[in-house]
């Protein structure tokens, strides 16, 4: 498939020192759900800042639908981007904040409230048209702020960290929303979160940075079965990375039991946590040459032999759920 978005070898510097972006080549599908993670400082927002053309570009090309808009300006480029923050009109309607962004671009006033009510109800807020942003949730506040940025019919639409703000509950309901209206639209979205489960969730695509660089890039599922490095398999969770015989290896927690299996392997120690976790528990083991590791048990099987602090236990898996890992990286 053509790519929608595409990086090559792009950098960003803000002035001495290391670069915030530092070479990053990248093709987003059209029409997926690209993820942008990794820790804070790692260049994430300044790639996405890039794309939106907030920002300039040190070295390097972004073409978009093939391109190049590099040296554009953000109107220009057929992006929308959803802030942190949501910074509605406070003195304008639901509805008056979505139609704005028609308004910048010459639209008459019938067909911009006209459509502004459709992408209204597309976000679920067909009821709150005469609301002012103060009289809305916060969670109600981000579907307008979502319309607004949609109303322009963008090729991609960029979002920063949409949901950090939001409470548990809510951010996975605007999540399954966020991915019901990509589908529905077609449209890229690409969105920058620090969360592993929130990019787990959403992402065809999920890009894993690390110092400024790619450190995978890749469907989700990929990522987590065969992460590229220890940092990758440490940064999304849920492996254990291990040195042993023959190398480093992750090893998914919840492929680690109790006991090793026949032909398995297996790292031997001493209980140092137990933690109960409702459907699951977590057991971990720390070996005598100070390794750790841990197993996510399902309850049932952890109570049939439960095991407590300070006893000794050994950890085993299977022989190919161990995934080896460059020793470097
Ligand atoms: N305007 C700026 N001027 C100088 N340095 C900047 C600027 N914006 C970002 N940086 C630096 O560039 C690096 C990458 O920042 P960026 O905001 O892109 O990271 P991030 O991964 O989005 O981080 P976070 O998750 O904390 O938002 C950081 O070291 C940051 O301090």
């Amino acid at each position: 498939m053509r790519p929608d978005v595409e990086l090559i070898g792009v950098t960003k510097r803000y002035g001495h020192g290391p670069a915030a972006v530092d070479g990053i080549s990248l093709a987003i599908p059209a029409g997926s759900y690209c993820c942008l993670l990794g820790p804070s400082g790692c260049g994430k927002t300044s790639t996405l800042r890039m794309i939106a053309g907030h920002e300039t570009v040190s070295e390097g090309d972004i073409l978009l639908s093939g391109r190049n808009v590099t040296l554009l300006p953000p109107a220009a480029r057929g992006t929308a981007m959803m802030f942190q923050s949501y910074a509605l009109f406070p003195h304008l309607t639901a509805l008056e904040n979505i139609a704005f962004g028609l308004r910048m671009r010459g639209v008459g006033k019938a067909e911009r409230l006209a459509r502004a009510a459709e992408f209204l109800r597309l976000v679920q807020l067909g009821a709150m048209a005469d609301r002012l942003p103060a009289q809305l949730s916060g969670g109600q506040q981000q579907r307008v702020a979502l319309a607004r940025a949609l109303i322009t019919r963008p090729k991609v639409l960029l979002l920063d960290e949409p949901l950090s703000a939001l409470d548990p509950f809510l951010r996975t309901q605007m999540r399954e929303e966020l991915k019901r209206l990509q589908r529905e639209l077609g449209i890229t979205f690409i969105h920058v979160t620090h969360g592993q489960e929130e990019a787990m969730a959403l992402s065809d695509m999920a890009v894993v940075m690390d110092q400024g660089r790619i450190a995978q890039a890749a469907p989700p599922r990929e990522i987590f079965e065969k992460p590229a490095s220890a940092f990758v398999a440490r940064f999304i969770g849920g492996h254990n990375v291990l040195e042993l015989p023959g190398g480093r290896f992750a090893v998914r927690t919840d492929r680690t039991r109790l006991a090793p299996p026949p032909g398995g392997a297996s790292l031997a120690g001493q209980v140092a946590a137990v933690e109960y976790q409702g459907a699951a528990v977590r057991v971990v083991v720390r070996a005598p040459d100070g390794q750790t590791a841990e197993a996510l048990l399902p309850d049932g099987l952890f109570h049939a032999a439960p095991v407590a602090p300070g006893e000794a236990a050994t950890l085993g898996w299977d022989a190919q759920d161990a995934h080896p890992l460059s020793p470097n990286a």
